[in-house]
């Protein structure tokens, strides 16, 4: 996990990346007609990266990135495991150097501007760092006090805010070992709150968590870009991405095969539908006259496509019913995202990872 950073000298964090004279605002503007129109703070897209590549002896583990992260986005990195992620993510917060390419967040350039960005973003990568012996609360004390920027007389009042924010103010005294997998990662989300951010950076933040967990994760993530906060999340999952997230870039095998709105990525393909039931012949012959098409009929299932404009799922169940068909089963088999995936990368995807 990213600690809080020190801004640079003579730059505050609010001022950071504003031209402060005519000339370098110029030079902002005529960089950022190089850059494709991001220029400093004002730019509408928060990340941006060209050409991005990282290679380890042997694995071209980022290949030729082009990415667009618009502001105020909640935004799916999307990839199964060894896709490329993470690496990208730690180019990003300028932790390892690209071996090629360049990247800009907030409108800066990384990792020589990381000084002065990283103090306007928080990250929980890999999971948070925390001491077992500590309190949930003590080790947001310490992480506070690591911060240089922070102010000490408003510490404690900032750390049991941020405990608030994130649920876990009942268990701010218990020591951090005692913490489910769940409470650990709301308690490194909450490290990453201590200030305004700009932007959250946050690496499989539901890795390893149980499905209450998971929600409770995902609801943190809606009401904190409901605060107007850009979320960049990388995940493999693809329903977790379709449920929080408006915008997504999905990865392969290094390389990035699609961004976009998730609507957008999701247009064109619509799901499959899958009733399982004893009485296939006549549950595939309603399910076509209701416009299913590509029908497959298996011993006790019937999958198929939906088409453009699906009918009402409650009511096309009823109908089956009515029908007398025995209804064991009856849901979408695979989210459209993922139809999008197989269909742009010929390959299916590892949901479980
Ligand atoms: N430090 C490293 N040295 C050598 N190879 C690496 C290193 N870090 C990652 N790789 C390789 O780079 C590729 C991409 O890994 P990366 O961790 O970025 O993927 P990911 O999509 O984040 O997957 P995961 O979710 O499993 O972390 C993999 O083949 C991985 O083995």
């Amino acid at each position: 996990m990213a600690q809080p950073q020190a801004a640079a000298p003579g730059e505050s964090a609010t001022t950071v990346g504003a031209p402060r004279t005519a000339a370098e605002a110029r030079a902002a503007v005529t960089e950022a007609a190089e850059q494709g129109g991001v220029a400093g703070d004002t730019g509408d897209v928060v990340i941006e990266t060209r050409r991005l590549a990282k290679q380890y002896r042997g694995t071209l583990a980022v290949d030729g990135l082009d990415l667009r992260v618009p502001r105020g986005s909640v935004f799916g990195f999307l990839g199964p495991n060894g896709s490329g992620k993470t690496t990208t993510i730690r180019m990003l917060m300028g932790l390892i150097q690209p071996t090629s390419g360049s990247a800009r967040v907030l409108g800066r350039p990384m990792p020589n501007a990381a000084r002065s960005v990283l103090p306007r973003v928080g990250a929980l990568i890999e999971g948070p760092a925390l001491y077992g012996f500590l309190s949930g609360r003590h080790n947001l004390l310490r992480f506070d006090a690591a911060d240089p920027t922070a102010d000490p007389r408003t510490r404690k009042a900032r750390v049991g805010a941020a405990l608030e924010r994130v649920g876990l103010a009942a268990a701010a005294d218990k020591k951090a070992r005692a913490y489910s997998l769940g409470m650990k990662q709301r308690l490194g989300l909450a490290a990453a709150l201590l200030q305004p951010r700009e932007l959250l950076v946050l690496d499989e933040p539901t890795n390893g968590l149980d499905p209450q967990g998971m929600r409770e994760i995902r609801a943190l993530v809606r009401e904190l870009a409901a605060d107007g906060t850009t979320v960049f999340l990388s995940s493999h999952l693809l329903d977790e991405i379709e449920q929080v997230c408006t915008h997504a870039a999905v990865m392969a095998r290094g390389r990035l095969i699609a961004q976009g709105t998730v609507a957008e990525l999701s247009a064109g393909s619509r799901g499959r539908l899958g009733v399982t039931t004893p009485d296939v012949a006549e549950a595939a012959r309603l399910l076509a006259a209701r416009g299913l098409t590509g029908l497959v009929t298996e011993e006790q299932k019937v999958i198929g496509e939906l088409p453009a404009e699906p009918p009402d799922l409650a009511e096309l169940n009823a109908e089956l019913v009515g029908a007398g068909v025995r209804v064991r089963g009856f849901g979408l088999e695979r989210t459209s995202l993922e139809d999008t995936f197989v269909a742009l990368t010929g390959e299916g995807f590892d949901v479980a990872g």
